[in-house]
């Protein structure tokens, strides 16, 4: 069957035009004026964009003794109510365990999505098997691999794995991501604050400033600069982190930043809540801060030094993340963001004139696409890219609340915030699955979406550094040696 979207103004990263939109076998068939299809959805007054892709999702993941509760059912019909339609998880090898087998546990856990998605794997040991794995999940279509510096004793890598690894990626054509926080920073501080008595969640904060952020920033890039692999930072939450970014970016390194709609619309304050619960909700890595890194953030993405805003959803329930009660350390670190993370930039970013619509489509799209390997069949309103589109209506009000979420914890870090632009279609591969606020997407409808290595980026990157590498000098004279 096919359908049509009518009447609406369709908005890329680059271009804003006025077409309707022709859907045949999941596919955009046409793009136009005055098409017609069986179906026909009404857009007049709306946008007609790529649907959001989120590259940085943790749906069930085992963590801190216990698993994130939306799952890829909950997460990703979540992911759909607020107009993304793809979602890129971790797959996440335990300690000894080969990436293959990591693989299957994601694929086997992933068959009840309602959106498409994919995986980066996370390097998380260092070994023959985990160098020989690398190549094998690259043809199978996994082409970016997430490096943890933090979470010491658990997912953290030392700089010798790190370097080892990153060289691997970048025979493999592929892209380094990471976590970058100085795990044994972290540690350290930890410790130190239980020892004094500071057991509450503001201690997470406390024990995480921006600097374990900038120096381990700042280390991934140089040591993936001597690698030669392309880098993606993940959660860049502050100016430290941001600079060196930036700093990285102006000197022709291929490095993206990665903010989160959480560290740019709420701060450090949640911490400080004299309710126990509402600060342990908003505990993540790395934790909220104040409104100078928060400006920081906003500006990187008015500037392009900053790439892509995600979420990082890993939502726990309130009875999880009071495992860490009289010990902030074992609060389960996460928080959702799923549904919000759209309305929330449209509303702070696009409705305050921080970004336009067009720097909304490629932070919450087209970059993702682009440097994740799946542009144009993702991120593109072209024809023969995958009808994954959202059909967005400026006007359209809401006040987030828990009550009426789709993800499955008890609560809403966003509780309260009202938003002024949602979706009114949101389609995945032509398949409406919001139809004006009510829910119509299928569990199970999601497929894996396989990504392809080598893009240009790495090419360049290759070539120069085929064209710098250390080379013999040639010498048509020897001096006989003195002994
Ligand atoms: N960010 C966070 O606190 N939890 C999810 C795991 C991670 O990305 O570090
Ligand atoms: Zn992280
Ligand atoms: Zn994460």
């Amino acid at each position: 069957m096919s359908t049509v979207i009518k009447g609406g103004t369709i908005v890329t990263h680059d271009l804003t035009y006025k077409a309707d939109v022709l859907i045949e076998g999941g596919k955009i068939a046409a793009i136009g004026p005055s098409l017609s299809g069986a179906e026909v959805l009404d857009a007049t007054g709306c946008y007609i964009m790529p649907g959001g892709i989120d590259p940085h999702t943790h749906l069930e993941m085992p963590f801190m003794g216990t698993y994130s509760t939306d799952n890829f059912e909950s997460g990703t019909r979540a992911a759909l109510a607020g107009g993304t339609t793809m979602v890129i998880d971790f797959a996440l090898p335990a300690p000894g365990q080969g990436l293959l087998d990591a693989l299957d546990m994601w694929h086997n856990k992933s068959g009840r999505a309602h959106c498409d998605y994919s995986y980066h794997m996370a390097i998380t040991w260092w070994g023959e098997k985990v160098f020989d794995d690398m190549a094998k999940v690259v043809d199978k279509g996994i082409t970016s691999f997430k490096h943890f510096l933090a979470y010491k004793g658990a997912l953290m890598v030392n700089d010798d794995e790190l370097y080892s690894s990153f060289q691997r990626v970048h025979d493999l054509g592929a892209i380094a991501m990471v976590h970058a926080e100085n795990g044994d920073v972290v540690a350290e501080m930890s410790a130190r604050l239980l020892a004094e008595g500071n057991t509450g969640p503001e201690a997470h904060a406390y024990s995480r400033p921006t600097q374990v952020e900038g120096e381990a920033t700042n280390r991934a890039i140089m040591i993936a600069d001597m690698a030669g692999a392309p880098l993606y930072v993940v959660h860049t939450s502050c100016e430290e982190s941001h600079e060196a970014i930036r700093r990285a970016r102006q000197q022709g390194k291929r490095v993206w930043g990665e903010p989160l709609i959480q560290h740019l619309t709420l701060d450090e304050s949640e911490y400080f809540n004299p309710d126990w619960d509402h600060a342990a909700r908003r505990v993540m890595s790395p934790p909220f801060r104040n409104k100078m890194h928060q400006d920081s953030l906003w500006a990187g993405l008015s500037a392009g030094s900053l790439s892509v805003v995600a979420t990082d959803h890993c939502a726990f329930s309130t009875e999880q993340k009071r495992f860490g009660v009289g010990d902030f350390t074992k609060i389960p670190n996460g928080t959702g963001g799923l549904e919000d993370r759209m309305p929330m930039l449209w509303t702070y970013g696009v409705n305050t004139g921080r970004i336009t619509m067009n720097e909304f489509v490629a932070t919450t799209s087209t970059n993702a696409a682009k440097i994740f390997g799946m542009y144009p069949r993702k991120g593109a309103v072209a024809v023969g890219s995958d009808a994954d589109l959202v059909v967005w209506d400026p006007e359209k009000e809401k006040v987030i609340t828990a009550g009426a979420q789709q993800s499955a914890i008890d609560y809403n870090v966003f509780e309260g915030k009202s938003v002024k632009g949602l979706p009114r279609f949101t389609l995945s591969r032509g398949h409406v699955a919001v139809h004006d606020g009510e829910m119509r997407s299928q569990e199970g409808h999601g497929k894996f979406v396989a990504r392809e290595p080598n893009g240009a980026v790495n090419r360049a990157l290759s070539q120069w550094k085929e064209l710098t590498a250390p080379r013999p000098v040639k010498r048509s004279g020897i001096p006989a040696s003195g002994v």
